[in-house]
């Protein structure tokens, strides 16, 4: 196969109307010169006519080689400079992008912008701007800056709901600007109902949940702040891919050019006219399913001529064979009608390698500047829509060639496609084909162009070099057989002659056109490379560092909220925190004060009333007027009323023991009461704070009066168990004899003397007692020691002698009577004396059950075990002021406790608000030396040459 009789091999595919033509050169050949500067809607056939004047072929074609070769020369130096530039600031946009990344994971999590927030911080600004007109100023001046940039937010697309919202069919026009604005306005007011929430583009977040977009507010609300700030990591990281690609791109020497546009507007018949060859399959119904990339076959496959079809998930590499599958040019179609039944993502992409027999100063494909790839995609419909706007909106399409059916116009996809086209490439090169169809062409004219205007402004303001109005089919048609099918554009041309002009004038001027075309495009493909290769990358560059510059506006404006609020909260938490201290420090003192005090009170009480009450006992009466004493039974049953009087006197000490108990309850109570009081006051007004617990009174001394009755009064049983000396008053009588001079503190000394030892005085002193008492009187010492001298006297004396049995019968007799008349006095006296002598001296403490002791009164079961005594009244007094301090200790620790966690959360507190002053303050530096950074890179951007429009 030859490289002249390619295009004959193509002839006879079954859908094709493209069989029955042929392709001619001679007019191919007529379409080689124009003028790319020629405004399209202003072509005549006179402008056309001037290219095609007779000169010899080969002085035309000399001196297009060398007005090319010049422009390029030129081109190239321009373009390699605006490139290097562009270079430099996609590396200085990385790296701070980058950093972004960094401050976002390491530092701070940053606040995505919706728009609701926006909004916010906007208004909560103005509250802002005295305290900060710094950082605001360069905000203000990075905004102005943002709208005189060459791609400024007016430029900016409309969403796709917006479209949706004012389009009612497929030939419905946009509003028109005040409209739109009032539309956009009516739109921000409903923010809710808003399918926009942010500023944002590059960076803005996708908020979907499965494949429904919900509405990003109430999303944005219940995401958790570092969930959104994760999403936007993911948004930086994918920009920062991005960003290498379109430096990859950049250094690309290829340039590609995506021809698409409505279903069945002649967009492959386009393909194949630049190509003057039958490459792409072409049909009256919608046949192009797949994305086909022509390539020039010399350049770029070693001359072959032959399609790769590409593998799905692997990256493409025309020297590996594993990456794609081999198929000839004659299959193309086959593949095609196959991929008809897949989905649009899932059809396959095709490398076409074909030569292209035209000149190098005709082709598009080899023209010696630049490797071109034209890539024929399938026609918008709702199903395609997606996939070609994702296609074109990769970074490595320099030019989208949109092909609308003059027939038609612009459908609802046509629209939606064309809007978010001109949004990526700001220039979209239009072909409104099939005009030569068209009757009233100034009214078609005027129609598209103004809806062109509408969805691309930027490519109506260069409408003379970027929309075109042809006949692709034209370019074959001129010259088509008499075979051709009936409806070959040559015989439509033909039928739809009009207005007195010829078939061959109207078929020279779509010629023309398209001449102008290839020429415009070529012109704007290589010589304006700058503009189609450089311009999708200022465009990007330009709206992520305005993302930038808009994330960190709101950053600022929410971290000065932040400081603000910090800072107030600080004014209250600071004070709060040294007053809860100062209080603290104040409140141990005089906490520690009224412990002291309370059971300094408590221990003198017990011990004023359990001696008072040990008195009395020791006066043989019970402690407390409540106990009575038994009723004397009668000499018969003496023994068991010593019994009764030792349990009543005991009883009563237990009970006497128990008010000196609930005094100190009373006390400690009240004492508990001052130190919460105190509590209540010092501080802070919280309640958590100030939930004290109940005291209970009742728990103290509950352990001991748990105790049985000796154990918990911690005496021994010995207490209760009757003694001879309960019925021989050994001191009482020895103070009969002795005229009473006996102490008491003596008197101690003889209890605890031997009971042998006294029961011979007692004996003696007894009588003697009895006698002076059956006198009727106490006679004292004096009158004893007579008595004893005259006894002796008496003993000496003969008479005497002889009345001294009876004499000491009768004192015997006397002593016994007044003995046992005695004893209902006598008992509880000796057991009182006895009782209170064992209190005082401790000896009854001395219990065998000492676990009891020890609970009752460590410190006399030490002492006791050290060999020293302690009385009763010590141990429990020193028992009672323990128990109260352990009360108060407790209420005091519970205090303590409330003043500690009440400083650990202002403490906490203060140092959170502290953090979040530091962070904020961090932020705001931050983001206003980010500002600096971006407007210094856009400023750079800006800078780059050749790409005005
Ligand atoms: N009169 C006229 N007919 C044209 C022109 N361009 C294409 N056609 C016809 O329009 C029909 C569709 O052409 P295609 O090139 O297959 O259209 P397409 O846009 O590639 O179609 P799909 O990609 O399948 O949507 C064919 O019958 C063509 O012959 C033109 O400029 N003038």
């Amino acid at each position: 196969m030859t490289d002249n009789n390619t295009s004959q091999q193509y002839a006879t595919p079954v859908k094709k109307v493209l069989r029955s033509q042929t392709w001619n050169d001679s007019a191919s050949h007529n379409l080689t010169v124009a003028s790319p500067s020629t405004p399209a809607s202003n072509s005549t056939a006179t402008d056309g006519g001037q290219l095609f004047q007779s000169k010899p072929r080969h002085i035309d074609q000399a001196r297009a080689q060398q007005d090319a070769q010049q422009a390029f020369a030129q081109h190239t130096s321009e373009f390699e400079e605006s490139r290097d530039k562009l270079l430099g600031t996609i590396d200085t946009t990385s790296t701070l992008l980058a950093d972004l990344r960094d401050f976002n994971k390491n530092k701070r999590l940053i606040h995505y912008a919706a728009a609701d927030d926006a909004h916010k911080a906007s208004s909560s600004s103005q509250s802002h701007k005295r305290s900060h007109s710094n950082s605001q100023h360069s905000l203000e001046e990075a905004d102005a800056n943002l709208h005189t940039s060459s791609v400024d937010s007016a430029h900016r697309p409309m969403p796709p709901a917006f479209m949706r919202l004012n389009t009612t069919g497929g030939h419905a026009s946009l509003p028109s600007t005040p409209a739109r604005n009032a539309l956009t306005n009516q739109q921000s007011q409903n923010d809710d109902e808003s399918d926009e929430s942010t500023d944002m583009s590059v960076l803005k977040l996708d908020l979907r949940v499965g494949s429904v977009a919900v509405n990003p507010q109430a999303l944005m609300r219940s995401l958790e702040r570092s969930s959104v700030a994760q999403l936007l990591d993911g948004r930086m990281e994918k920009s920062e891919r991005h960003l290498e690609n379109l430096k990859q791109r950049l250094s690309d020497t290829q340039s590609k050019v995506l021809v698409t546009g409505d279903l069945n507007a002649g967009k492959s018949t386009f393909v194949n006219a630049l190509l003057r060859r039958p490459l792409m399959p072409t049909d009256q119904q919608p046949c192009t399913t797949v994305f086909c990339e022509v390539l020039d076959a010399s350049e770029l496959n070693g001359n072959v001529e032959e399609v790769h079809m590409l593998k799905q998930g692997v990256k493409y590499s025309s020297q590996d064979d594993s990456t794609f599958t081999r198929h000839t040019l004659e299959e193309v179609e086959q593949i095609v009608a196959e991929a008809e039944e897949v989905s649009p993502e899932d059809a396959p992409i095709l490398k076409c390698y074909a030569h292209d027999t035209r000149a190098t100063q005709d082709s598009l494909l080899k023209n010696g500047i630049v490797d071109i790839a034209l890539i024929d995609a399938p026609g918008l419909n709702r199903d395609s829509l997606k996939t070609t706007a994702l296609f074109a909106r990769q970074e490595e399409i320099d030019v989208v060639v949109f092909v609308v059916s003059a027939e038609n116009h612009f459908t609802l996809s046509a629209k939606e496609f064309l809007w978010n086209a001109s949004h990526d490439k700001a220039f979209v090169f239009i072909v409104v084909n099939k005009f030569e169809s068209i009757k009233n062409k100034d009214k078609c004219r005027k129609l598209v162009l103004d809806q062109i205007r509408q969805l691309s402004p930027r490519t109506y303001e260069d409408a003379a070099s970027l929309v075109h109005f042809v006949d692709s089919q034209a370019v074959f048609g001129a010259e088509s057989d008499s075979s051709a099918a009936p409806d070959t554009p040559s015989e439509e041309l033909g039928r739809k002659v009009e207005g007195g002009s010829t078939i061959e004038s109207r078929s020279s001027e779509s010629l023309q056109s398209f001449a102008r075309l290839e020429a415009a495009l070529r012109d704007f493909v290589l010589l304006k490379r700058a503009k189609s290769k450089l311009l999708p990358s200022k465009t990007y560059m330009l709206r992520l560092l305005s993302d930038i510059i808009f994330l960190a506006k709101i950053n600022t404006q929410v971290a000065q909220i932040e400081l603000a609020e910090a800072t107030k909260a600080l004014e209250v938490a600071r004070p709060e925190l040294a007053k809860c201290q100062a209080s603290q420090q104040k409140l141990e003192t005089v906490v520690e004060g009224e412990e002291d005090e309370a059971v300094t009170a408590v221990m003198q009480e017990a011990q004023r009333k359990l001696s008072s009450a040990i008195d009395l006992i020791g006066n043989g009466k019970p402690a407390i007027e409540a106990v009575q004493l038994p009723v004397y039974p009668g000499l018969f049953n003496v023994g068991q009323y010593a019994q009764e009087v030792r349990h009543a006197l005991t009883s009563s000490l237990e009970l006497a023991l128990r008010s000196v108990e609930d005094t100190a309850r009373g006390t400690a109570s009240q004492a508990v009461d001052r130190v919460q009081k105190l509590g209540l006051v010092h501080l802070p007004d919280n309640d958590a704070e100030k939930r004290q617990r109940i005291f209970n009174p009742d728990v103290m001394f509950a352990k001991r009066r748990a105790m049985p009755g000796l154990v918990g009064l911690g005496l021994g049983s010995q207490v209760v168990q009757v003694q001879p000396s309960d019925f021989f008053d050994a001191y009482h009588h020895f103070t009969i004899v002795t005229g009473g001079s006996l102490s008491q503190d003596q008197s101690d000394k003889k209890d605890k003397s031997s009971h042998d030892e006294l029961s011979l005085v007692s004996s003696l002193s007894l009588g003697l007692g009895a006698l002076t008492l059956v006198g009727g009187k106490t006679l004292g010492v004096k009158s004893a020691v007579d008595t004893l001298v005259r006894i002796s006297d008496l003993v000496g004396n003969p008479t005497a002698r002889r009345w001294a049995g009876p004499v000491f019968a009768v004192v015997s007799t006397g002593l016994v009577v007044y003995f046992i008349y005695d004893l209902p006095n006598s008992v509880p006296r000796n057991i009182g004396r006895s009782i209170k002598s064992g209190l005082q001296s401790g000896t009854l403490l001395r219990s065998n059950d000492s676990a009891a002791l020890t609970t009752l009164a460590p410190s006399a079961s030490s002492s006791s075990a050290q060999g020293e005594e302690a009385s009763f009244t010590a141990v429990h007094s020193a028992r009672v002021g323990r128990e109260t301090r352990k009360v108060l200790r407790l209420a005091s620790w519970d205090l303590q406790e409330r003043f500690r966690v009440a400083i650990a959360q202002r403490r906490a507190e203060v140092e959170k608000q502290e953090a979040k002053q530091a962070s904020a303050n961090l932020a705001i530096d931050w983001f206003d030396k980010t500002t600096s950074r971006v407007i210094q890179i856009r400023g750079q951007v800006d800078e780059v040459k050749g790409l005005e429009a």
